[in-house]
Formats: C-alpha cells, sequence, structure tokens
C-alpha cells in the first residue's frame, strides 16, 4: 500500500497533479486544505483571519497525522506550508510514503500566481512590483523542508499530464 504525497510552493501544482494522479492511479485523492475546510467548516482565507496561523498549523498537523495513520493508498496534495511545520517534513520520510517536491522555478511560480493569490493568505494582495522577490525568499527559506522529499519532479514547461506521468513512473 502506497500514500503518494505531493509537496511544493504555492502554484507548484500539488492540488491539480494530484487530482489527475488519483484518477490515473485508481486511488482516493486528498487535498489537505480541502480537509481543512471541511474540517473547520471555515474557508483558508477565513482560518488565517479568524484563527490565526498557529491554529492554522496545528489543525494541519493532526489532520495530516489522521490521514497518515489510516492503512489506505491515497495520493495527498498538501497546502505549499505544510512541510514547514510542526515536523511535517518527517512524514515525507515514512516507508510507507511517496513523497514527491514539484519543484517549480520562481518566474513560472510567479507567473502561476499572478492573480491568483485572493485564495492564499501567505501572498494575498501581494502580486505587485515586489512580488518576484517575496516569492524568491520565501522559497528559499521553505526549500530545505521540500527537500526532505524522497523525489524531485521538476514541473516547469510540462503539463499537468506530463508531471502524472514521472508521478507514475515513481510508484510502478
Ligand atoms: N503543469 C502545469 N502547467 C501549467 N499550469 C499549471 C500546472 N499545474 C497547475 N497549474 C496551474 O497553476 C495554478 C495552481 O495550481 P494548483 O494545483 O492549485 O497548485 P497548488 O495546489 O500547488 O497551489 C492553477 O491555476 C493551475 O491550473
Ligand atoms: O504556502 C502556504 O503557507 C499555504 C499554501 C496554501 O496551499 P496551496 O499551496 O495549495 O496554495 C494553503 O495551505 C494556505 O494558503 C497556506
Ligand atoms: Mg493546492
Amino acid at each position: 500500500m502506497k500514500k503518494i504525497i505531493l509537496a511544493g510552493y504555492m502554484a507548484s501544482g500539488k492540488t491539480t497533479t494530484g487530482s489527475l494522479a488519483a484518477l490515473t492511479l485508481g486511488l482516493k485523492h486528498y487535498d489537505l486544505d480541502t480537509l481543512m475546510e471541511r474540517h473547520t467548516a471555515k474557508s483558508i482565507p477565513q482560518l488565517f483571519t479568524e484563527k490565526g496561523e498557529v491554529y492554522f498549523r496545528k489543525t494541519e498537523h493532526e489532520l495530516l497525522k489522521t490521514i497518515l495513520d489510516t492503512g489506505d493508498s491515497f495520493v495527498l496534495s498538501l497546502g505549499g506550508g505544510t512541510p514547514c511545520y510542526a515536523n511535517n517534513h518527517l512524514f515525507l520520510r515514512r516507508d510507507d510514503v511517496v513523497s514527491v517536491y514539484l519543484r517549480a522555478g520562481i518566474d513560472e511560480l510567479v507567473k502561476r500566481l499572478q492573480g491568483n493569490t485572493a485564495y492564499r493568505p501567505q501572498v494575498a494582495g501581494q502580486d505587485g512590483g515586489t512580488f518576484r522577490e517575496f516569492v524568491a525568499k520565501h522559497l528559499f527559506d521553505r526549500s530545505w523542508y521540500y527537500y526532505q522529499a524522497k523525489h524531485i519532479i521538476n514541473v516547469d514547461d510540462k503539463t499537468p499530464g506530463a508531471v502524472v506521468e514521472q508521478i507514475i513512473q515513481l510508484v510502478s
């Protein structure tokens, strides 16, 4: 039984690729953000504004532990910050986990995030002149955690389908 976990910065394609990979592999797809919203009955932005990031990260860790403690196989799309808090990066090393860092370049991330930040409190309203610098620094600060994944797939200039093909090669 394998648990496929996708990690990476915001807009690296974890949700999109995870959904397609699960469909292709005939596995359940879990998106940690979606599970957070269902569990709390609040949107991601509401969680950050009403409950704060400490609550968000604590709840995110507890949900992640619960999912991983089931015996199921699945594809799990993390949130961009998940590996960076509460020692969640250790989950990426488990024997029953195939963890993948979807590595996107700064320019690709900025392109995908432009005009797509409203639902991402960490970058909401930051897509202005200093946005590229913000993303570059934030990615630099987080990279160590993303590199705890067992595998790396470069996603620049690849369709979601092409990324899924590489994920399938990892689990075949
Ligand atoms: N391989 C890809 N090529 C181009 N755009 C992509 C690719 N994967 C995802 N996207 C787009 O990037 C944005 C963020 O994708 P999403 O799956 O939400 O990323 P994440 O869950 O990592 O934040 C969406 O607009 C999505 O359509
Ligand atoms: O990078 C982050 O800290 C976050 C990324 C988001 O997920 P996506 O990476 O799917 O946008 C979501 O978990 C929340 O806005 C926090
Ligand atoms: Mg996502």
